[in-house]
C-alpha cells in the first residue's frame, strides 16, 4: 500500500500576507520519483507554496506530507535529514569558494565533521562523493574555477551539485532554468531527467520556461491567483483552455 502513497503531499494550504491570500486552498500530490512541475502567471503563488514545502513560511492553514509525515510544523533546518534539498532563484553559492568546495560544503549535514574539518581534510568517500557529483553536472574541467568566476548556467548546475551532496530523496529546483541559454537547458533537461529515471529522486521545481517544463515533466500543477487552475500531463495542459486564457489574460493585461 505505503508503495502507491505519494512522495509529497499538500493539502488544502493557505497563506496569507496580512490582507493578501498568496495561496488559497492548494492541494496536489507528486508522486516518487516522478518530475512534477508548479507554473503559473507572475506572483500566482508559487514560490510562496514552495517555501511552505522547504519550511521558509508557515502556512495559515492546510497540511504537508513527506513520505507519509506530517512536516507542517517542522523547522526548516530539519528537511535536510529528511532528505529534502532546494535550490534558489537568487543563486546562494559561496563566490570565493572553488566548484569543490562548494558541493563538499553540501556534505556538511551528513558528515560528522566540522565545517573547518571537512574543508581542510575531508575523507575518502566524501572527496569522491564531491568529484562524482560534479561530474554528474558536468562541471569537471572548472572543479578549481571559483563560485564567482563561473557563467551563470554552470552556476546553476553548481547549486544542483550541491543540492544532491545531501543525498536528496526530493529535490526542489526554484526556477533552475532562468537566463540559461539553450544549450544548458538540454543539459539541465538530460540531468533532471536521468535523476529522476535513473536515481528514482523526486523532482519538483517552478519554471517559466515551457520548453523545458513540457520536455521533462511527467505531471503539472498550474496555478494562478492563488490557486489551483489545472493539473495534468504536459499535452493536458498545453490543450487546455483555462491555461491558455490564465497566461493569455495576464499577457494581454500587460500590452
Ligand atoms: N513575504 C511576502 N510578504 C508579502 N507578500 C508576499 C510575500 N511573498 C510573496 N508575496 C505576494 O504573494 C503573491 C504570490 O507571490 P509568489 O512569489 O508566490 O508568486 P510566484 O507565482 O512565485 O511569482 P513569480 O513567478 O513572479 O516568481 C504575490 O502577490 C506576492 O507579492
Amino acid at each position: 500500500m505505503s508503495g502507491h502513497r505519494p512522495f509529497l503531499e499538500v493539502s488544502g494550504i493557505t497563506v496569507r500576507f496580512g490582507g493578501l491570500v498568496a495561496v488559497n486552498n492548494l492541494s496536489f500530490e507528486v508522486q516518487r520519483g516522478s518530475i512534477h512541475a508548479l507554473i503559473g502567471p507572475n506572483g500566482a503563488g508559487k514560490s510562496t507554496t514552495f517555501n511552505c514545502i522547504s519550511r521558509y513560511y508557515q502556512p495559515t492553514e492546510g497540511r504537508i506530507v513527506v513520505d507519509g509525515e506530517d512536516v507542517t510544523h517542522h523547522a526548516p533546518t530539519r528537511m535536510a535529514g529528511m532528505g529534502i534539498a532546494r535550490t534558489f532563484q537568487n543563486l546562494e553559492l559561496f563566490g570565493e569558494l572553488s566548484v569543490y568546495e562548494n558541493v563538499l560544503l553540501g556534505c556538511h549535514s551528513h558528515s560528522a565533521n566540522t565545517l573547518g574539518r571537512l574543508l581542510r581534510r575531508p575523507s575518502g568517500e566524501i572527496r569522491d562523493l564531491v568529484d562524482s557529483l560534479i561530474e554528474r553536472v558536468g562541471l569537471m574541467h572548472d572543479r578549481d574555477t571559483r563560485a564567482k568566476e563561473l557563467d551563470f548556467g554552470h552556476q546553476k548546475l553548481l547549486e544542483i551539485a550541491r543540492a544532491l551532496a545531501l543525498k536528496p530523496r526530493l529535490l526542489l529546483l526554484d526556477e533552475p532554468a532562468a537566463g540559461l541559454r539553450n544549450r544548458d537547458i538540454e543539459n539541465l533537461d538530460r540531468l533532471l531527467t536521468e535523476l529522476s529515471e535513473k536515481d528514482g529522486i523526486t523532482v519538483l521545481l517552478v519554471e517559466h520556461v515551457m520548453q523545458l517544463v513540457m520536455s521533462i515533466s511527467d505531471r503539472i500543477t498550474v496555478m494562478s491567483f492563488g490557486q489551483k487552475i489545472a493539473e495534468g500531463t504536459p499535452k493536458e495542459i498545453s490543450e487546455n483552455p483555462t491555461v491558455i486564457e490564465a497566461y493569455l489574460g495576464k499577457g494581454a493585461a500587460h500590452v
